[in-house]
């Protein structure tokens, strides 16, 4: 077929020249991400020729090669992986496949510095070339296809890209980079070294390029110059990282592994590698990153966990391998006893994989709570104690049996992971964002950096796994009255408890604030009595899981009658008593009044400044929730809330006698409606009796 013209999809082309504008101060990164493609590659035609060796044809090598042709500007990848076909190259080269991405591009903003911070976090793969390309060529032949049925793919990045066969007598693609005049010091044989070693080192396969020696000039007064000798050398350790022992991987190594595993720009929170034996074995090498992804709350997104059986690349995201809640960890699990041909099917029934997998749980947990730990600890250690561990030293965990307890390495000072930022026009870039970033993340401590990205997702495991229930909820953090840092465990909460309290305290609210002002803890706040406040989707339902916490029950404010039991003194439970008798008539009135709207009408000794709240049975769900899935389109039992009233207060006490009573009634539910966070059902009528009482 001949030459064909094919425009970008709308998002690449977009993403294209955010590409070229935003991450130019770094953009040594393009040669990571062409070496991790083109070992993707190899990976899959290892896994393919699985099943057909033939895929191999006469080339059972698999490798990179890096070259570069200095008087013509060039600078090429090649690799001896799977290759494209044509429809390939257009497909894979013209669209971006990944979920997310029109999310992605649609929040793009065209602030720089905006922008190059999300961008820094999507990872732009193939289209990084275009940072120092202004042209690329791409040359391909998928494995199994005949000669002549190869590919060209050419395009300056800006919107189109031509497409022709070509007959290319080797399998697998090369990336022909074409450089812009600023970017001449990549074909250089010195500086490519340089960054294959800061970037690839780890990639299990050879990465070569060819030897240059120097040579004198022919002739007198003329310079010398290096000359290629021919013989490729291979340049990285070319051994897979998780495979060497610990003590030769340096913290950059691990970083840089990461971010070729994750496709991250951003140093991990943490890691740990392990050597597990015992009834399975295997090696994992499990990473929390420092930032969620666009896509965390997609429940059905496959893990980031890779798997490999006996260092063959098996597949991407093998779900099996760790929990839903732990979705955002990273990493690879090498097994050495799974067979070879192991299918997704076969995963989910393997006893194998689900030692794996618990094996996988109890390390990122493990991981956490020494998160925590080190956070704790650096809170509680007076102001001259060890700066390192204040600064968030990198948290890593030795290699180890998996049964063990991780001991944390001595601890450094945390780098930004960013050390050559180039800021040409001023702008921030990137690497700015990202440096910024690691540097909050120092501030913060980084189980609270976790925290604030992921702790919405752990809180799913309270539902999810029970046997590790009592370990998450050890790591749960909540912001409470007791101050304004939302960083309160449970235990700290139970630390604090007044003589007497019998319960944890918790409230749920569709925002922070608006738990913080809920009438409904009024009286708590009066008498020093802490409430954990709650505004995450997730609250309440994973609550539901945990009934209590060491031994105290956990217990809802919005739910049921209040009981503070021995907090409250003599007097004040007589003289409850008393208003409830006093008031009966007018409860009784109320009832019949807001019979459609409410399940009964009472007397509370939880408010102080507020007239009314609303509250639920004790085993009911949560009006927020209620409303919360009302709006995802599912189906609630339509339940009434019960109204409670504060004898105590003049808006109650005006009711009495009051001749326009109903309309005072409804003002009164209505705005309990509308203090825990809901509407008024009819907010027209609502609008018409207060302006009544107004006028
Ligand atoms: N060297 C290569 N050999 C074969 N296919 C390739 C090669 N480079 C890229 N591709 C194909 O092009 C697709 C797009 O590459 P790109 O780098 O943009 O994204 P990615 O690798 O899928 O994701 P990421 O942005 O996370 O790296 C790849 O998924 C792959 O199918």
């Amino acid at each position: 077929m001949s030459k064909q013209k094919h425009s970008f999809q709308a998002e690449v082309a977009q993403l294209l020249h955010l590409v070229t504008h935003s991450l130019y101060s770094n953009k040594e990164i393009f040669l990571r991400e062409l070496i991790s493609n083109a070992s993707d590659a190899c990976d899959k035609l290892r896994f393919n020729a699985l099943a057909d060796s033939s895929l191999y044809g006469d080339q059972p090598e698999l490798e990179v090669r890096i070259s570069f042709d200095k008087a013509a500007k060039t600078l090429t990848v090649t690799d001896t992986g799977i290759g494209m076909s044509r429809e390939e190259a257009i497909d894979h080269l013209g669209t971006i496949a990944k979920s997310g991405t029109k999310d992605f591009v649609s929040r793009l903003s065209g602030d720089q510095k905006q922008d190059s911070q999300l961008i820094g976090q999507f990872g732009v793969g193939f289209y990084s070339g275009f940072i120092v390309a202004d042209k690329i060529t791409v040359e391909s032949r998928r494995a199994g296809l005949p000669a002549e049925q190869g590919v060209r793919w050419i395009s300056s990045g800006a919107g189109e890209f031509d497409v022709e066969d070509i007959t290319r007598a080797e399998r697998g693609t090369s990336v022909i980079l074409h450089l812009r005049d600023d970017a001449l010091e990549y074909a250089d044989g010195w500086r490519l070294k340089e960054l294959i070693g800061k970037y690839s080192d780890h990639i299990s396969l050879p990465i070569k390029m060819e030897g240059e020696k120097w040579e004198e000039g022919k002739e007198e007064g003329q310079p010398g110059e290096m000359v290629k000798t021919g013989e490729w050398e291979t340049i990285n350790q070319a051994s897979a990282l998780w495979t060497r022992p610990k003590k030769d991987i340096s913290d950059e190594q691990f970083k840089e592994f990461y971010k070729q595993v994750a496709h991250d720009w951003e140093d991990p929170l943490s890691w740990s590698l392990n050597r597990v034996e015992g009834s399975t074995e295997y090696t994992q090498l499990l990473y929390i990153p420092s930032h969620a992804p666009q896509d965390l709350w997609d429940r059905d997104k496959k893990a980031g966990v890779k798997l490999y059986v006996k260092r063959v690349f098996i597949m991407d995201d093998a779900e099996q391998l760790i929990p839903r809640y732990l979705r955002f960890i990273k990493g690879v699990v090498d097994s050495a006893d799974l067979p070879l041909n192991v299918s997704r099917e076969l995963l989910q029934e393997s006893r194998d994989v689900r030692s794996i997998r618990e094996g996988n749980t109890r390390r990122v947990l493990s991981m956490l709570e020494e998160l925590a730990k080190t956070e704790q600890a650096a809170a509680n250690a007076p102001a001259t104690a060890d700066a390192s561990a204040e600064n968030g030293a990198e948290q890593k965990v030795d290699i180890g049996s998996g049964e063990s307890t991780p001991a944390p390495e001595p601890t450094e000072m945390a780098e930004d992971g960013v050390t050559d930022v180039v800021d040409k026009n001023d702008a921030p870039t990137a690497a700015d964002a990202a440096a910024k970033f690691a540097e909050e993340a120092t501030r913060e401590g980084k189980y609270s950096t976790f925290w604030r990205e992921f702790g919405s997702v752990l809180k799913e495991g309270l539902g999810e796994d029970f046997a590790n229930r009592e370990r998450i909820a050890k790591l749960l953090r909540y912001a409470s009255t007791a101050g304004d840092a939302a960083n309160v465990s449970l235990a700290d909460y139970k630390a604090r408890m007044k003589p007497g309290q019998k319960a944890i305290y918790y409230i749920t609210a569709d925002t922070l604030a608006g738990a913080r002002n809920s009438p409904q803890i009024e009286v708590f706040k009066k008498k020093g009595i802490e409430v954990l406040l709650m505004a995450d989707r997730v609250d309440e339902w994973s609550l539901s899981h945990m009934p209590d916490f060491d031994g105290t029950p956990l217990q809802s404010v919005a739910k049921g009658a209040v009981d503070l039991g021995d907090l409250q003194d003599e007097a004040e439970k007589k003289a409850a008593e008393e208003a409830a008798e006093s008031v009966k008539p007018l409860l009784e009135r109320l009832k019949e009044v807001l019979k459609d709207q409410v399940e009964d009408v009472r007397v509370t000794s939880r408010l102080v400044d507020s007239p009314a709240c609303l509250v639920v049975k004790d085993a009911g769900m949560s009006m927020q929730l209620a409303r919360m899935l009302k709006q995802a389109g599912q189906k609630v039992p339509d339940t009434k809330p019960v109204l409670e009233i504060n004898a105590e207060h003049a808006l109650v006490k005006k009711l009495e006698g009051n001749d326009r009573f109903d309309d005072l009634a409804h003002i009164l539910f209505d705005q309990a409606v509308l203090a825990e966070g809901g509407l008024p059902e009819d907010p027209a009528a609502y609008v018409r009796r207060v302006n009544a009482l107004l006028v």
